[in-house]
């Protein structure tokens, strides 16, 4: 709230967060926590969504545009009376009275958030703004995914959270990127301004099953194309590097983050470092050793490094990766048999 000053100028003054709506405690079932998973319909969502159900006082919500999210990621949880499922686009307010929520909704894949730049970054920013709005009315603590690409292509390596990055604010990815960072500062201000209870994970590349086959980041690429005995695509030059997390031990960090003392940001990522030769020549060995591997074009402002300090997490949230590359490869390769219908040769 603004109030004015004795020199007429408008002060911020804060204001507690506003306790709980009574309509929490008229229902016939009482959960312990009603949480909101914005974008729960996708990769992480969905599996963030297994986790919490797992908990049986919880009470799920996700709301979901489906852009790059599916409801058959959803399908063993529509129907249960703990979980709801709304086609809602963040970039339009939302109306629920929940304890926590956990703020995904955003496309992930460069494919996917460069093919409507525009509405990438209202996402972002609009749809990061009405759920802090949310946040404040209700009196919920609110986590968002941010990203390692808020460290740009990276001139400091590996990267600790107090690097401020090295970002193109007019390139091709900036309605990711500079959305992300906007979020973030959005998160600060509402924190600092109104008391809201805020989380910001900066997530690094995360992969496992449920990925979309035809997602576009590079390890659904690789093992699609292994599977359909097609070149492995490596861009340019091969030597970039990115670090996997797998999406268990992610979900595992992301709720850690939410239950914790700290608003972070805190990078949740796995610190295993590779080029993308070392993935194709793992995915090959591992999957299907006679295809072969193909380079091709890269697109614009393609990061040439990446890999997370995580100190914070393993200080504070107790966190640290357990599933290495080579083990979490075979889990994915399961699930992207089952989808594409080729079965193991023997
Ligand atoms: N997977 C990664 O490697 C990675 C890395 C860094 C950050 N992140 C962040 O984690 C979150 C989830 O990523 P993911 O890999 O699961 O991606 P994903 O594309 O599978 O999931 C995103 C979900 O958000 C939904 N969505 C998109 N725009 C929306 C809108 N306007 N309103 C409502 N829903 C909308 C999509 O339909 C989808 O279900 C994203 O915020 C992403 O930026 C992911
Ligand atoms: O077929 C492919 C696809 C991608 N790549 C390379 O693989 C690397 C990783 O590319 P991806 O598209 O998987 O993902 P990026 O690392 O560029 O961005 C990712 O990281 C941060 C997250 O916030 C984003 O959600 C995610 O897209 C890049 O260097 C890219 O050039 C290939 O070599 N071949």
């Amino acid at each position: 709230m603004a109030k004015n000053s004795a020199n007429g100028e408008h002060q911020a003054t804060k204001k507690p967060p506003p306790t709980p709506s009574p309509l929490r405690f008229s229902k016939f079932f009482q959960p312990n926590m009603r949480i909101l998973v914005t974008g729960g319909a996708g990769f992480i969502g969905s599996h963030l969504v297994d986790k919490l159900m797992e908990n049986e006082k919880n009470e799920v919500i996700v709301a979901d545009n489906y852009f790059t999210g599916s409801k058959d990621n959803l399908k063993k949880w529509i129907g249960h009376p703990r979980f709801e499922l709304i086609r809602h686009d963040v970039t339009e307010p939302l109306l629920v009275e929940v304890d926590q929520i956990y703020h995904l909704a955003c496309p992930a894949s460069p494919i996917f958030y460069k093919y409507n730049p525009v509405k990438t970054i209202k996402t972002n920013v609009i749809g990061t703004l009405n759920m802090l709005g949310l946040a404040k009315r209700v009196g919920a603590r609110i986590l968002l995914t941010s990203t390692s690409e808020v460290y740009g292509d990276p001139l400091v390596h590996p990267q600790p959270e107090s690097y401020w990055g090295n970002v193109n604010p007019i390139g091709v990815r900036s309605c990711y990127d500079e959305g992300k960072r906007v979020a973030e500062t959005l998160m600060f201000d509402y924190h600092r301004q109104h008391g809201i209870e805020i989380r910001i994970a900066r997530i690094f590349n995360t992969y496992g099953p449920r990925m979309n086959i035809d997602d576009g980041r590079v390890v659904s690429n690789f093992i699609a194309q292994a599977l359909r005995d097609e070149p492995l695509t490596v861009q340019l030059p091969g030597t970039q590097t990115r670090s996997f997390c797998y999406v268990s031990d992610m979900v595992d960090g992301l709720i850690r983050l939410m239950e914790g003392e700290h608003t972070g940001p805190i990078n949740i990522g796995n610190p295993g470092e590779f080029t993308m030769i070392e993935l194709a020549e793992t995915v090959k060995e591992l999957i299907n050793p006679n295809i072969e591997i193909k380079m091709v074009e890269n697109t614009p402002d393609d990061p040439s490094q990446r890999k997370p300090v995580i100190t914070k997490a393993k200080e504070l949230l107790g966190w640290e990766p357990k599933v290495k590359l080579r083990d979490g490869l075979p889990l994915m390769e399961e699930d992207f048999r089952l989808r594409l219908g080729v079965s193991k040769k023997e």
